[in-house]
């Protein structure tokens, strides 16, 4: 069993010293494109100003022969790249593949300095990111990097969903956890055939009108409501993250046109605690960055409540409505996770003044 001090040293000797915390950094959009895709490769350079993290996807949607070009097309893409404030992730192979050894071995030993993040998909335990912690130390240790990189698990199997306490706090490299929803409906052998987003078949429908004295029972149509199918499992997500200070994010959502439901799954990622979700098509960035930078109103109502509430402590009313500390602390929530993107993006530092402004008339 690992000691608590031992959780601070390196895993190899050399490597740089494990994160103490997860540093704040805008992820609203992990863009995924495929490194191997020379149209979609070279649009890298003018995607990265406009995105908080682009990924190199090297697992799912690249076909089998053409996995040794998706790294290779990493390689070079991060290499000639200047991606400036924007983070480079890579998804690498499943560890039950044959290509997750050379992806993690050729990535650090060639671009490693560049590498923000490792997303490692199907983890099912705390033992697959204690694999894949010591690699990296090892790995880290002998291309002499002075930065350790991070992992980021993304929840999509039953066991995972089962271990996801454990796997959020299994190595201080931990960044944060996505949500898989295509390859979790397969696991939990869910009958769906989509990628994220809900169902029409999983609903409720209201009682029928009640008949008194046993009349016949009416056949006037009854109003259904469609459920959410991912709601329990990000919700878990969010309080085992938010447990153990890591990052939680919703994942793909897989019809590229229909982007009002996708604009609705990402809302309710956000609402539950999520920081951002998958972008898989450009058409979903504005999407990400829109529903996970919060609302200029809510900053300013945001803003009134802490002016208002002095210290922290005790109980005000504002427009009809009760605030104390428990109010107070959501509210520093929404505005520190403002301040901190309008740090990085200037046209919604502007919008926050002016939303600002307005309230303080
Ligand atoms: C989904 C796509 C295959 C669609 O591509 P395409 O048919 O080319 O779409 P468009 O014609 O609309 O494209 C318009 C132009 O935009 C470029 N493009 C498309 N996607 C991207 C992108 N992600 N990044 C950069 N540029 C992109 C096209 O090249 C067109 O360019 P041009 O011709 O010059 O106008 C495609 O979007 C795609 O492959 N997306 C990524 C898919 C992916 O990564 N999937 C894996 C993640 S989801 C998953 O794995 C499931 C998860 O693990 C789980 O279990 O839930
Ligand atoms: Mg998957």
């Amino acid at each position: 069993m690992r000691s608590a001090k031992d959780f601070f040293r390196p895993l190899a000797v050399g490597a740089p010293a494990p994160p103490r915390e997860v540093p704040f950094r805008p992820s609203r959009m992990i863009h995924f494109f495929d490194p191997g895709n020379e149209k979609m490769a070279a649009k890298v350079p003018a995607l990265a100003p406009q995105v908080d993290v682009l990924l190199g996807n090297l697992e799912d949607a690249v076909a089998a022969d053409r996995k040794e070009a998706a790294r290779a097309g990493l390689v070079s893409v991060a290499r000639a790249t200047d991606f400036g404030a924007t983070q480079l992730w890579t998804r690498v192979n499943s560890l039950d593949s044959p290509w997750a050894l050379d992806d993690l071995v050729t990535l650090v030993t060639e671009i490693g300095d560049k590498l923000d993040v490792v997303m490692v998909p199907k983890v099912e335990g705390a033992h697959d990111i204690h694999y894949v912690d010591r690699l990296l130390a090892q790995l880290e240790a002998r291309a002499g990097l002075r930065r350790p990189i991070l992992v980021h698990a993304i929840l999509e199997t039953a066991a995972g969903v089962a271990a996801v306490e454990e796997i959020a706090a299994a190595s201080p490299r931990m960044q944060g956890i996505s949500l898989g929803p295509a390859d979790l409906a397969a696991s939990r052998r869910m009958k769906t055939t989509r990628v994220g987003g809900g169902h029409p078949g999983y609903l409720v429908r209201e009682d029928p009108p009640p008949t008194f004295g046993g009349g016949t029972p009416s056949d006037a149509p009854r109003v259904t409501y469609q459920q959410d199918l991912w709601h329990y499992t990000i919700a878990r997500m969010v309080d085992a993250c938010a447990a153990h200070d890591i990052l939680p994010y919703y994942g793909p959502f897989g019809d590229i046109q229909d982007v009002t439901a996708c604009e609705d799954q990402f809302r309710n990622a956000f609402l539950l605690g999520c920081v951002g979700a998958w972008s898989l098509h450009p058409v979903q960035i504005d999407i990400a960055k829109r529903v996970f930078s919060p609302a200029p109103e809510d900053v300013a109502w945001a803003r009134q409540v802490i002016e208002a509430m002095g210290d922290g402590t005790g109980a005000v009313m504002i427009d009809g409505k009760m605030q104390d500390d428990a109010t107070f602390k959501q509210c520093q929530v929404v505005v520190g996770l403002a301040d901190a993107l309008a740090e990085r993006d200037p046209q919604l530092a502007a919008s926050y003044a002016a939303a600002d402004k307005v309230a303080r008339r």
